[in-house]
């Protein structure tokens, strides 16, 4: 379970996220939207630790996350796939999923070698890819590295910000196609994406956010909800 109160974060003297409260639990797609700028991408980071909250608790089960350094969340159970996917330049694809693993606390290295095993059977062009440098890969081969690095960690909480950003359709099918296992799987995932319809299609409830606080919340299926929503983001 997720719980989040009352969180707040800045940028030096700009206040971006305004005091969101915010839960999910076990096998929830939560969709984040809202227009360019309203803090999506903050919170998502205020959750990993990237930016600290300035006050505001977060909750994952039983450990208090705010505050902690990115590091330690990572080992607590939160993975976040950012916007610019961050492939570590100079690394080969296996060289970044075994980093990944490494940011994860108690794998021993078979257990760890197993791992990356069963993410290059769901992902095989990783596989087939594991000698090449990561940032060598196509858009798409690199979205699914960032996805993969992150999922080799099993993490509960998984933060996925605008994964479909560039990609062509088909291989935006395939990260939602990932969001949806994660799910089955149990885990939680608070997805940021601009490609709303798609996004609804694997998320089970949604918040907008403007100017940093939550303004809309609603369910995926509610068909009143979702024509809300559609207003909210109307520009
Ligand atoms: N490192 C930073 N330092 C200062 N201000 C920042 C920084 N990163 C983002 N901002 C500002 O914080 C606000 C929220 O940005 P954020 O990236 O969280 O928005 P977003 O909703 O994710 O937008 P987008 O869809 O464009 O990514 C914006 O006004 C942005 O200019």
């Amino acid at each position: 379970m997720l719980k989040i109160e009352g969180l707040n974060s800045h940028y030096g003297r700009s206040h971006i996220i305004q005091g969101i409260d915010l839960s999910a639990a076990p096998g929830e797609v939560i969709g984040i939207f809202g227009r360019n700028g309203v803090g999506k991408t903050t919170l998502l980071k205020t959750i990993a630790g990237w930016v600290k909250p300035s006050s505001g608790t977060i909750r994952l089960g039983d450990v208090s996350l705010a505050g902690l350094e990115p590091d330690r969340i990572t080992r607590s159970g939160v993975g976040l796939v950012p916007e610019d996917r961050r492939i570590f330049p100079g690394l080969t694809v296996e060289e970044n999923l075994t980093l990944g693993l490494m940011q994860v606390r108690g794998r021993s290295a078979s257990a760890g070698r197993a791992v990356i095993s069963e993410i290059y059977d769901r992902f095989p062009r990783l596989r087939e890819r594991r000698h090449q440098l990561g940032t060598t890969l196509s858009g798409g081969e690199q979205q699914m590295l960032a996805m993969a690095r992150v999922l080799v960690g099993e993490p509960q909480l998984v933060l996925v910000d605008e994964p479909s950003e560039g990609l062509a359709p088909m291989i935006v099918a395939e990260v939602f196609a990932i969001v949806r296992e994660l799910k089955e799987r149990g885990a939680m995932v608070l997805l940021v994406e601009q490609n709303v319809h798609e996004a609804l299609a694997v998320t089970d409830r949604f918040v907008v956010i403007e100017r940093g606080r939550i303004v809309l919340t609603g369910e995926a299926e509610d068909a009143k909800d979702r024509e809300r929503l559609m207003e909210a983001l109307a520009v």
